[in-house]
């Protein structure tokens, strides 16, 4: 198994797209991000992790809606901390939170169209990006309907629609394929693979498998810190009959959580 070693912090931030080291961030009074080291570039990386290990209050930090209670975070350049002015980086910024508010009488064009004025892009060619985004999850057909009509996963497809819609340099996705069904999930899995070629993708997600087919980089955390990173292929090489799980992938990430915890979890 590859270890985790402290990441290296003389070379330019500006090539990362997230820098975090010892990272520390409270969920309620819980610090439920303690200590994390990450560095991520461009590319798909899969956020993976037990029920409460921390994902999805990484991601509220990584977009900037929970700030940081101690270590240093860097994104897209720009350091984040009490004093910074995070416009910049939130125009440039997708985010699909785990449950996220809508209006429900909007319709789909509409609700995108409001979160691209959020993101601030100029205002004329917010109709053009909202039609590609739409058309990018594939609810073209839906796109005058109102968000209260929806299925379950045509309203999780507005909400990747409206995560993408500024062409984001940093997109983060918590649990983007819940209520999807076999075909859209492989739809997902082509568009994420198509997202990462020039932007660097975090999606956070239970679906070991989705991971292993649509990822160039697997992140797994456990109580607010980073265990290991590698790719889908050395993931899936982690693991044997003897551990938990139906495919390869599954059996690596036991294998790897297992050890990791034998280890004392440090
Ligand atoms: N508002 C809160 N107040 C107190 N503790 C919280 C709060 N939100 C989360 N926690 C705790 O913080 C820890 C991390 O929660 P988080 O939701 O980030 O984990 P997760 O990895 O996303 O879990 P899951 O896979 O179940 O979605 C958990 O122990 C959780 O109980």
């Amino acid at each position: 198994m590859r270890a985790v070693s402290a990441v290296e912090t003389t070379a330019t931030t500006h090539a990362w797209a997230i820098h975090a080291e010892g990272l520390q961030v409270r969920a309620g009074r819980h610090l439920a991000v303690n200590g994390l080291d990450l560095t991520l570039t461009t590319g798909v990386h899969g956020l993976l992790g037990p029920n409460g290990a921390g994902k999805t209050t990484l991601m509220r930090a990584l977009a900037t809606v929970l700030a940081p209670a101690g270590g240093r975070l860097t994104l897209l350049g720009h350091p984040v901390d009490g004093r910074a002015d995070l416009r910049p980086v939130r125009r440039t910024l997708g985010y699909l939170p785990q449950h996220f508010g809508y209006y429900p009488r909007f319709t789909v064009r509409e609700f995108v169209g409001y979160m691209a004025w959020l993101k601030e892009m100029p205002k004329a060619g917010i109709p053009a990006a909202v039609q590609r985004a739409v058309d990018r999850v594939g609810l073209a057909a839906k796109a005058d309907a109102r968000l209260k009509t929806l299925s379950g996963g045509m309203l999780r497809r507005a909400g990747i629609a409206q995560a993408i819609v500024n062409d984001p340099r940093l997109l983060l996705l918590d649990e983007p394929t819940v209520g999807l069904d076999p075909e859209q999930r492989l739809d997902f899995r082509e568009l994420l693979r198509d997202l990462g070629t020039d932007s660097c993708v975090l999606v956070s997600t239970h679906l070991v498998e989705d991971v292993a087919a649509a990822c160039t980089d697997v992140v797994l955390v456990d109580e607010g810190r980073l265990v290991w990173q590698g790719s889908p292929e050395v993931l899936a090489a982690q693991g044997d009959q003897g551990h938990a799980g139906d495919s390869p992938a599954e059996r690596g990430y036991s294998a790897i959580l297992r050890q990791h915890r034998a280890e004392g979890g440090r």
